[in-house]
């Protein structure tokens, strides 16, 4: 679905991504893990035209995407959420997911139906009338997915869904994530709570300091000594 050859980031001397190459299949989830700085949302930024590689290959269903501008790409089919969430604040939440769907299409019929689709999928009905600008950051992360699957990816790039949430929401977030893919999204994933990733993820792909040190399933990348020296010896893996 989507594969990166040796891509490429380089911000004055440092390489934040380093000849990093992956796959994700049409259907799975595929984790990106990693310390801090380790590359993974250098990743993102160049998978969604965000930032042009400095070399290196991007490609959705087999075509080239390398360098297109984030409208075209996400018009392609790629959406993606932020770490730090950009809703517009004064809107209502149901709102903000028409914004997302008529970045799709123009016809506000058909907006609207999109929209009532996804606000059933991601079970958000409880908070629909609410202001962005009011929302706990649990909801906020909520409206941050909805909004992007409004755009009716067929890949979803979720950066750190869980970040902040309480116990009780990373495991309804972790429920959702679940059912978005099994309703046919393909998802790639940035996340520290390296538990709840290793329970939804059906490969795992590691970064360090902008290299590929690991991949393959969360039980052999787990038991990867490479990995557990680099990332999961760290209190993250509780
Ligand atoms: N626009 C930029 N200009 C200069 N350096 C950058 C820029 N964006 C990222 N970097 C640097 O590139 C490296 C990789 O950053 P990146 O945000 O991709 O890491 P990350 O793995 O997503 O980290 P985190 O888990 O902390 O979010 C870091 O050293 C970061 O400071």
């Amino acid at each position: 679905m989507i594969k990166v050859e040796k891509l490429t980031k380089q911000f004055g001397g440092l390489k934040a991504v380093s000849d990093v190459s992956f796959e994700v299949k049409e259907g799975q989830i595929l984790g990106l893990i990693g310390p801090n700085g380790a590359g993974k949302t250098t990743c993102f930024n160049m998978i969604a035209g965000a930032l042009p590689p400095s070399s290196g290959t991007v490609f959705f269903k087999g075509q080239e995407i390398t360098g297109l501008k984030p409208n075209k790409i996400c018009h392609l089919g790629i959406a993606r959420t932020f770490q730090i969430v950009k809703p517009l604040k004064k809107l209502t939440v149901k709102e903000n997911i028409l914004v997302g769907a008529l970045s799709k299409s123009k016809d506000i019929k058909e907006a609207r139906k999109k929209a009532e689709e996804v606000i059933q999928l991601t079970e958000i009905e409880d908070i629909t009338d609410l202001k962005a600008s009011d929302l706990s950051i649990g909801n906020l992360k909520r409206l941050e997915m909805a909004r992007a699957l409004a755009t009716s990816p067929e890949v979803l790039l979720l950066d750190e869904p869980l970040g902040g949430l309480t116990t009780k929401e990373v495991e309804n977030a972790v429920k959702m994530t679940r059912k978005i893919n099994q309703s046919g999204v393909t998802i790639i994933i940035i996340e520290h709570i390296m538990k709840a990733l290793m329970s939804m993820a059906d490969y795992i792909v590691v970064l360090q300091n902008g290299i590929k040190i690991s991949e393959g399933t969360p039980k052999e990348v787990s038991a990867d000594p490479e990995v557990i020296k680099a990332y999961l010896g760290e209190d993250a893996y509780a």
